[in-house]
C-alpha cells in the first residue's frame, strides 16, 4: 500500500429526466463533469493524529476539522467524533462515510480487526477538496475585481480557499456530497484492502459496483431519504444513461438503528442492486456549458410537490410522464448518433459542426440541403437539429410539470435566459438541469477548435450572460468529463493538490 491513497470522482449534470428518474421505469440524460472532488489519504504517522484516531480536513472552509476514535469490541467497529475536533458541528456526511465503511471493511476481513488496526496504527490523516466549481466563485471574482467570465474563473488558483465556514458556503448543485462520498468511500474501501485497485480502474467491475452500492447506501443514509442516486451513479460511473435502482434493497438499512446491527456485506455486495449504467457521452465538437445562476431553490420541496400533483392527476402526469420520456430517449439517440457519424465521416461531421456554429438553430432547417455540404453532412445538420427540437420538447414539458405542480421547474426569467441563448448562432441545445428552479442552466455549443475568439458560440453565449437582466449568471469553469467516473490520483498529477492539502 503507498502512503497515500487517493480517489476523485465528478460532479454531475442531469440534463435531461428530471423527476422522471426517480422512478425506474424512466432513466435520466446525466453528464458528468471534469469538475472533481477529492479525498486523500495519508498514514497520520504519530504527529497529526495518534493511534486508531482518524482525522478529517476539509482546507477550503474555516475550521473545517473533524476527528474521530476508531475503538472495536465485540467484533464491531465504532467511529466516535472527539471533543478535540476543531468544527464546531458534526458533519454526518462523513462521519456516515467512516464508520459503515469501516463496518463493512471488517466484515469482509471476516470481523478479524488486525488488518483494520494495522492500517491504522498511526492513525489517519483524510484531506477532501473539491475543484473550485462545486461552490460559487462571486464573491471571489468581485473581491479581485474580476467580471463574471471563464476567463476570470481561470484566473482563481484550484482548490480556492471559500473563506467560510462549510455551512455557510453557496453550492453550485454539480453534487458536492455525492461526490465527497463516493470519494472518501472508495479511498477508504482501497486503504483497507476491501477492493483493489486494478478491479476498481475497470467499469463494470465487482469491486467498482462495491463502491458504487456503498457510496449510495452512506449518501441515502446522510440525507435520510433514498432519492434516484443520478448523483452518485455520475460520480463512480462517469456520463450515463441512467436507470435507478430498486429502493427496497436499501430499505432494510435505512434507519439508523438497523444500519448499525444488519451486517452491510451481504446487502451492498447483493445483485439486487438493479440499477442499469448505459454508456453516454456528448458528441465531439460540441461543449457543455454551465452557469450558475443567482438564487438557489428549494429542491426537496419541489420534489415533494411534483410527485404529490402526479399521484393526485394520475391520468395528466401519465401522459406528460410518457411525452418527456420520449423527449428524453430521442434526445439521447440522437446525441449518440452524433458520435457514431463522428466516428464514420469526421470530416462531413465537421463540415456540418462548422455550418451550424454560424447559425442559430431556428435557421438550421433552411440549411439542410445546403449544396456545399456533402449528403452525410446534410443529414449530421438534421440530426442536430432534431437534437434541438427534442430538447426544446422538454423544456416546453418541463414547464408544464411546474405549471401542473405549481412550481417553478423553468421559472419565467429562466426561459428568458435560455431563449436568449437558443438563438445565438451554434447554440445546440439547453435547459434547466437536475430539479429545475433558479439554480443553474447547462448548455450544448458547438465547439470547432481554431475557431476565431468572437466567432466562437461560447462567446457569444458569454455576452449574452454578461447583458442579462433579472438573473446574475455565473459562468462554470467545468466541460464533460470523458473519465468514466471515480478513478486513482497521484498526488503531483493534480495541479495544486499538494498545496491544497498542506493547508490548516
Ligand atoms: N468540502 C467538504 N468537506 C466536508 N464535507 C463536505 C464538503 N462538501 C460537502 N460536504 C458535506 O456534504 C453536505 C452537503 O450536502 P447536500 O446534500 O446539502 O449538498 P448537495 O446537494 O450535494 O450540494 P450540491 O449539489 O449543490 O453540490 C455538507 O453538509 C457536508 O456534510
Ligand atoms: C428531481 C430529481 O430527479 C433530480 C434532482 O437533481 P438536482 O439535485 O437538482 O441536480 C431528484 C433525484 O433524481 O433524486
Amino acid at each position: 500500500m503507498s502512503a497515500t491513497t487517493i480517489v476523485s470522482s465528478p460532479g454531475k449534470v442531469l440534463a435531461a429526466g428530471g423527476y422522471l428518474v426517480l422512478d425506474r421505469a424512466y432513466s435520466g440524460v446525466v453528464i458528468s463533469t471534469s469538475s472533481r472532488f477529492y479525498a486523500v489519504i495519508e498514514s497520520g504517522d504519530g504527529a497529526s493524529c495518534g493511534a486508531n484516531e482518524i482525522v478529517v480536513r476539509s482546507p477550503q472552509f474555516n475550521l473545517a476539522e473533524w476527528r474521530y476514535e476508531v475503538t472495536f469490541v465485540d467484533g464491531r467497529v465504532r467511529v466516535e467524533q472527539l471533543e478535540t475536533s476543531k468544527a464546531p458541528k458534526t458533519n454526518k456526511f462523513v462521519h456516515l462515510a467512516l464508520q459503515h465503511t469501516l463496518t463493512l471493511a471488517l466484515e469482509i476481513h471476516g470481523g478479524d480487526p488486525a488488518v483494520l488496526e494495522k492500517d491504522l496504527s498511526h492513525g489517519l490523516d483524510i484531506a477532501v477538496v473539491g475543484d473550485n466549481d462545486f461552490y460559487s466563485q462571486r464573491a471571489k471574482l468581485e473581491s479581485l475585481g474580476l467580471p463574471n467570465t471563464l476567463a476570470s474563473l481561470s484566473q482563481i488558483p484550484p482548490f480556492s480557499h471559500n473563506d467560510v465556514q462549510l455551512s455557510e458556503v453557496h453550492k453550485t448543485g454539480m453534487g458536492s456530497s455525492a461526490a465527497l462520498i463516493t470519494s472518501l468511500v472508495s479511498a477508504l474501501l482501497l486503504r483497507f484492502s476491501v477492493i483493489s485497485p486494478s478491479d476498481f480502474a475497470e467499469t463494470g467491475s465487482a469491486d467498482r459496483r462495491l463502491a458504487h452500492n456503498a457510496a449510495q447506501f452512506v449518501h441515502c443514509l446522510a440525507q435520510g431519504k433514498v432519492g434516484s442516486g443520478f448523483d452518485v451513479a455520475a460520480a463512480v460511473f462517469g456520463s450515463q444513461l441512467y436507470t435507478r435502482f430498486d429502493p427496497a434493497v436499501l430499505q432494510p438499512l435505512m434507519n439508523d438503528d438497523a444500519s448499525e446491527s444488519r451486517a452491510l456485506a451481504p446487502i451492498l455486495s447483493s445483485p439486487a442492486w438493479n440499477y442499469r449504467v448505459e454508456p453516454f457521452c456528448l458528441p465531439p465538437l460540441t461543449r457543455l456549458v454551465l452557469a450558475d445562476v443567482d438564487a438557489g431553490s428549494d429542491t426537496p420541496s419541489f420534489i415533494g410537490q411534483v410527485l404529490k400533483w402526479r399521484k393526485e392527476n394520475p391520468e395528466a402526469a401519465s401522459t406528460l410522464w410518457a411525452s418527456i420520456n420520449q423527449s428524453n430517449q430521442s434526445l439521447a439517440k440522437r446525441l449518440l448518433y452524433l458520435s457514431q457519424a463522428h466516428a464514420s465521416h469526421p470530416a462531413d461531421y465537421e463540415s456540418a459542426v462548422r455550418r451550424i456554429s454560424d447559425l442559430p438553430p431556428s435557421e438550421w432547417q433552411q440549411h439542410r440541403k445546403d449544396p456545399n455540404l456533402s449528403l452525410p453532412a446534410q443529414v449530421i445538420l438534421q440530426v442536430f437539429y432534431l437534437v434541438y427540437e427534442h430538447a426544446q420538447a422538454i423544456r416546453q414539458h418541463m414547464r408544464s410539470m411546474g405549471k401542473g405542480a405549481n412550481v417553478h421547474i423553468e421559472p419565467p426569467e429562466q426561459t428568458a435566459l435560455l431563449d436568449a441563448c437558443m438563438s445565438q448562432a451554434g447554440v445546440i441545445c439547453g435547459g434547466v438541469p437536475g430539479a429545475g428552479g433558479y439554480d443553474a442552466i447547462w448548455l450544448l455549443v458547438c465547439e470547432v477548435p481554431g475557431t476565431p475568439e468572437e466567432q466562437r458560440p461560447l462567446h457569444r453565449v458569454e455576452r449574452v450572460w454578461s447583458t442579462v437582466k433579472d438573473l446574475s449568471v455565473s459562468p462554470l469553469a467545468a466541460v464533460e468529463s470523458t473519465a468514466h467516473g471515480a478513478r486513482i490520483e497521484q498526488l503531483d498529477a493534480i495541479r495544486g493538490l499538494r498545496e491544497a492539502i498542506a493547508r490548516g
